[in-house]
């Protein structure tokens, strides 16, 4: 299935924190966001996990306008790990992620051998299968965030909305995660502050820059110098990486960019930069 967004502008209160926005997660596909913090991106996956309602504008699976699916129907096909990690949950690890076969479930019905069987591999898929029994309300940062993430692979749907995914998690385990994103090929939109690891595992990027997608492409055509020093203000060396081939971002740490004296290594401004 694949996600179209058409002009889709989202405003908290009357003020407008999205504005214009065109993108496609095609199927199959693992499309990133990127942006500055404050630039949208929760907020444009919110609207795409129905959390938030657009001002304007719509989001389609496949072809259809999310709104007039029912939250049944629309958790079949789209789950989501919200950048809100709460839910200070008095359950075990493997029944906050049974509440992904909800979905599923007529009212009232019990798991299933099936729901059991699936809410095991995905806690294992996380690494997290010897810790069933444990309670939520005990785990650090990043293992509450592999137990959501456990929960949306549970929901077994065709698009995976992650709002930064890896946040929390130390390198082996994002390393883990971006594998498994990679090896389940379902539609996914996923925001990620980290550029390199987006580099690396996003078949297609758009850059959110104050409300409105900037760039979008494939990460070699995106990630450029200009780019970075004209959306984050940073002074950055985008070579190939030395193990994968992919781009790789080398940020210069100790002082940040001014984008007028930037100069222009790759021989591309902002505005060359291909649409989708
Ligand atoms: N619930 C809310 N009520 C009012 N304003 C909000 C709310 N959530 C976000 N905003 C504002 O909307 C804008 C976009 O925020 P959003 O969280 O979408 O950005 P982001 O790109 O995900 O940022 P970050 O990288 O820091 O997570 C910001 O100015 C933020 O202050």
């Amino acid at each position: 299935m694949r996600i179209d967004i058409e002009d889709l502008r989202v405003a908290y209160a009357g003020r407008t924190v999205v504005a214009d926005a065109h993108l496609i997660a095609a199927e199959g596909e693992i499309t990133g966001l990127v942006g500055p913090n404050g630039s949208g991106k929760s907020t444009l996956l919110r609207t795409v996990y129905r959390h938030l309602k657009p001002a304007a504008g719509r989001v389609l699976l496949d072809g259809s306008d999310i709104r007039e699916l029912s939250p049944a129907r629309s958790a079949r096909h789209i789950a989501a790990l919200p950048q809100e990690r709460g839910g200070d949950f008095e359950l075990t690890l493997r029944e906050v992620v049974a509440m992904g076969r909800t979905p599923y479930k007529r009212a009232f019905a019990g798991e299933d051998a099936a729901d059991r069987d699936i809410v095991e591999r995905s806690l294992a898929d996380v690494g997290m299968g010897d810790h069933a029994d444990r309670h939520f309300t005990e785990l650090s940062g990043g293992e509450r965030q592999r137990v959501l993430l456990a929960r949306a692979f549970a929901q077994q749907t065709d698009v995976l909305v992650l709002d930064e995914p890896t946040n929390h998690l130390d390198v082996r385990h994002q390393v883990e995660l971006l594998a498994l994103l990679r090896g389940r090929r379902r539609t996914t939109l996923v925001s990620l502050h980290d550029l390199n690891a987006a580099a690396s595992v996003c078949d297609r990027l758009h850059v959110l820059h104050e409300g409105r997608v900037v760039a979008s492409g494939t990460p070699r055509e995106v990630l450029r110098p200009p780019l970075l020093a004209e959306v984050f203000g940073v002074r950055a060396a985008v070579v190939e990486h030395p193990l994968t081939g992919d781009p790789l971002i080398a940020f210069d740490h100790r002082e940040l960019c001014n984008p007028a004296i930037f100069p222009d290594t790759s021989g591309n401004s902002l505005r060359d930069l291909p649409d989708f």
